[in-house]
Order: structure tokens, then C-alpha cells, then sequence
């Protein structure tokens, strides 16, 4: 029960809580969503409502908070019940309440490094049809590791932000050689991506996971198929992806998402023992594609074949850092049918089979002024459904 007259089952209630960066004029401080207003947590702790080590006080982004670890996560979290809870609370906490929309949000922390995995089997399966007709589509190495590449940090954006059609090489089929010119094959791929808090010195086995992640955003990883296709043998994706890649602004606690949890896969052949553990399980959490308004695809992520703790693992097993502000995303979360897809070159099958739109219209590539919406939820405690809130981006012109 809250004071803040909300429904039971709000999918931002207290059971969820997830922070942000948000601001008003020229201020910005960090902040945490309660229903439809966003608590200033900057000012609650200069008030001392709560208490994160100072790592709110003063903040524009969550990396401090992050860096603080499990305890202050936990603390912080029992602390926010509390104050949402206590009708006592009411008088101090209201001033600090703001509503959502009327505020900007921003990234809600600095990204550090950014690392994409390929982790999804049917997106695995029907991209190596596409990329590669008439070879295996899975790749020899694809079970035993989950595949992955180091992204661009500095071009993620938050929700909201434009994304400009990206120029570049591309090769047309019929074309003897390559040519500069903007991309005609301009995708999405539906993703989630997970936030470090806390820097390792080195590898992360599969059971610490929640000491070091703190949370998970939905992730929009723009992908331009034209420029990608030329260009990423032998070393993978470079100027095809790296332009944008998009997140929600809202940052989802693990702790909101336990009554998603779903037992990881059964791996078959077994994998190495670096990536075996009990934290191998995966999260039954639901995607909504929009395209200009019509719902085009549902991408289930529980269907994951390679887990969130296995892929920190992974990522670190040779002794990489892990750093405060990494955020690392799952791949393409692609079901078994078509209205599964998190792509649209799977959506579409390469365009042989256009999606039609609301408006009458039909799409097979992204084209300028088109808006994509990718929403999340999972299933929270007695009912109530934990919200992701939503990442959306407007494709534009580069002039
Ligand atoms: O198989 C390929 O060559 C293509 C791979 C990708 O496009 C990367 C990708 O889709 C990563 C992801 O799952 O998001
Ligand atoms: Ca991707
Ligand atoms: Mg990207």
C-alpha cells in the first residue's frame, strides 16, 4: 500500500522503482519512478529522507550510485518502500515529487563500454540464412560461447533522440563495385541491455552476477544491413551498427525483476565450467515492436540461449575489467514466427515480405521520418506487471 493513490497493480508501483536521469530548465539531478512522477532522489538525500552514501546527492547520473554495490542498492531500495509506503512520509516526500511528463529524461548513466552478443538461436538461425544462403546458418562456435563484439559507447543515445540515416559503403548485388551514399537498408534489432555497477578486476564468474549488475534498460541497436553486410568480414560489425544504438531511460533493478526469473536452457552439448552456475537463469520478460503507430512484432526474451550471467562471464573470462557504467546487450530477441522478430530484415525476410502499416502504407526498410517504439514488461509480484517504459527513435534526414 502507497499514499500516493495508485492502482495495485500500476506497473510502476513500489515493486518496480526503476531510476533515471531527469531535469527541468538548466537543472538535472537522478531520480527514481513512482507511478507517474519521478522522485528527486538527488534532493531526497541532501535532505537525508535517504541515505546511499552520498552517491545521489548532487548527481546527474546514476554511475556513482551504481559503483556503490549490492548493500547500497538494497539499502536504497528498503528505503524508497519505506518512504512510499509511511503516509508520515507524505509532507516531506511531495515537494520532491515531479511528474514524468513534464519533465526531460536523460541517459541515465555514462556508458562506459558497450558490448553486443548475438545470443538469441532463431535470430542466430535466420540471420545466418540471410548473411550467408546455402551454409550452415549456425556457426561451429555458436553453442559452446556466446558470440559477441565490442560496440560504440559514445553513440548510445537516450529514448527520444533523432537517429540520423547513416551514410556509408555499401555494395548493391548487381553494382561491380562499392558506393558512398546513405543506407537503403536501414533495421532495428529489439534488445536488452544490462548495467554494470560495480567494477571487477577481472572475471566475474557466473554466480556473482548480482554483486556486479545492477539492472537492465531496453536497447534499440540501429543497423544498417547495407553497410553491414559489406563490410564485416572477417572482423563483424563496425560502421553498420556504431552510428546510434538507443535506450530506455529507465533503469530496472534485478530486485524488481525476481518474480520474472525463468530457469535458463537446457545446453546441449554442455558448456565449459567457466559458464556454468546457479545464476543461470533467464527473465520471462515481453517486447512490443511499434512501427509508425501498428504494433509489428512481440519478441519474447525468456527464450534467451545464452543467459545474462554467462555472458558477463564471457566477457570477462580473459581477465577484461568489468567497469561501472558497461552496459552489454543481449542480441536480437527473435521468437519462432514471424511476429516474433526483433529485426525487421527478419520481419520482412529481407524485404520479400513487406509488413503493412496502420496507414495502409508497407515497409520493408526503415524509411526517413519513421518512428520505432520498442516497450517492455515482465511479470512482477501478485500480478502487477514491472514496466521497462519504452524506447523510441525518429529516423531522419543527414543533411
Ligand atoms: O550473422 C551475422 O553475420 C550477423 C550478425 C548481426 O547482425 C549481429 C547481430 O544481429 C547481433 C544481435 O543479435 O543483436
Ligand atoms: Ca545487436
Ligand atoms: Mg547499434
Amino acid at each position: 500500500m502507497t499514499w500516493l493513490e495508485l492502482a495495485e497493480d500500476h506497473p510502476f508501483g513500489v515493486h518496480n522503482l526503476p531510476l533515471c536521469s531527469f531535469g527541468r530548465e538548466c537543472a538535472e539531478w537522478v531520480g527514481v519512478r513512482i507511478g507517474d512522477r519521478i522522485l528527486n532522489l538527488a534532493g531526497a538525500e541532501s535532505l537525508g529522507l535517504v541515505d546511499a552514501g552520498g552517491s545521489l546527492d548532487g548527481e546527474t547520473t546514476l554511475n556513482r550510485f551504481l559503483a556503490e554495490g549490492r548493500p547500497t542498492w538494497t539499502r536504497l531500495r528498503e528505503q524508497l518502500t519505506g518512504l512510499f509506503s509511511d503516509s508520515r512520509q507524505r509532507e516531506k516526500v511531495e515537494p520532491l515529487l515531479f511528474e514524468v511528463g513534464e519533465v526531460r529524461l536523460g541517459l541515465p548513466f555514462d556508458v562506459a563500454d558497450y558490448v553486443d552478443f548475438y545470443s538469441f538461436e532463431q535470430h542466430a538461425r535466420n540471420l545466418g540464412k540471410l548473411f550467408r544462403p546455402g551454409m550452415e546458418p549456425l556457426l561451429p562456435n555458436w553453442k559452446h560461447l556466446p558470440v559477441g563484439y565490442h560496440g560504440r559507447a559514445g553513440t548510445v543515445v537516450v529514448s527520444g533522440t533523432e537517429i540520423p540515416r547513416p551514410w556509408g559503403q555499401r555494395k548493391r548485388p548487381d553494382d561491380a563495385a562499392p558506393t558512398y551514399g546513405p543506407s537503403e537498408r536501414l533495421d532495428i534489432e529489439a534488445e536488452l541491455g544490462f548495467v554494470v555497477g560495480v567494477s571487477s578486476g577481472g572475471a566475474v564468474p557466473v554466480d556473482e552476477f548480482r554483486e556486479y549488475v545492477y539492472g537492465a534498460v531496453i536497447v534499440n541497436d540501429w543497423s544498417a544491413r547495407d553497410l553491414q553486410a559489406w563490410e564485416y568480414q572477417p572482423l563483424g560489425p563496425f560502421t553498420g551498427k556504431s552510428f546510434r544504438t538507443s535506450v530506455s531511460p529507465w533503469v530496472v533493478s534485478l530486485d524488481a525483476l525476481d518474480a520474472a526469473r525463468v530457469p535458463g536452457p537446457v545446453q546441449e552439448p554442455g558448456v565449459l565450467p567457466y559458464l556454468q552456475g546457479r545464476a543461470h537463469h533467464g527473465y520471462d520478460i515481453r517486447l512490443e515492436v511499434t512501427w509508425n503507430g501498428t504494433v509489428v512484432s512481440r519478441p519474447p526474451f525468456a527464450g534467451m540461449y545464452w543467459t545474462p550471467a554467462q555472458q558477463l562471464a564471457h566477457l570477462t573470462v580473459n581477465g577484461a575489467f568489468a567497469r561501472t557504467g558497461d552496459l552489454y546487450a543481449s542480441g536480437t530477441i527473435s521468437g519462432a514466427s514471424p511476429e516474433e522478430t526483433g529485426s525487421f530484415i527478419e520481419r520482412t525476410w529481407n524485404g520479400a515480405q513487406p509488413v503493412r502499416l496502420s496507414d495502409g502504407s508497407s515497409r520493408s526498410f526503415l524509411l526517413d521520418g519513421d518512428t520505432v517504439t520498442i516497450s517492455a514488461t515482465a511479470p512482477g509480484v501478485d500480478g502487477a506487471a514491472v514496466a521497462f517504459g519504452e524506447v523510441t527513435g525518429t529516423v531522419v534526414q543527414e543533411l
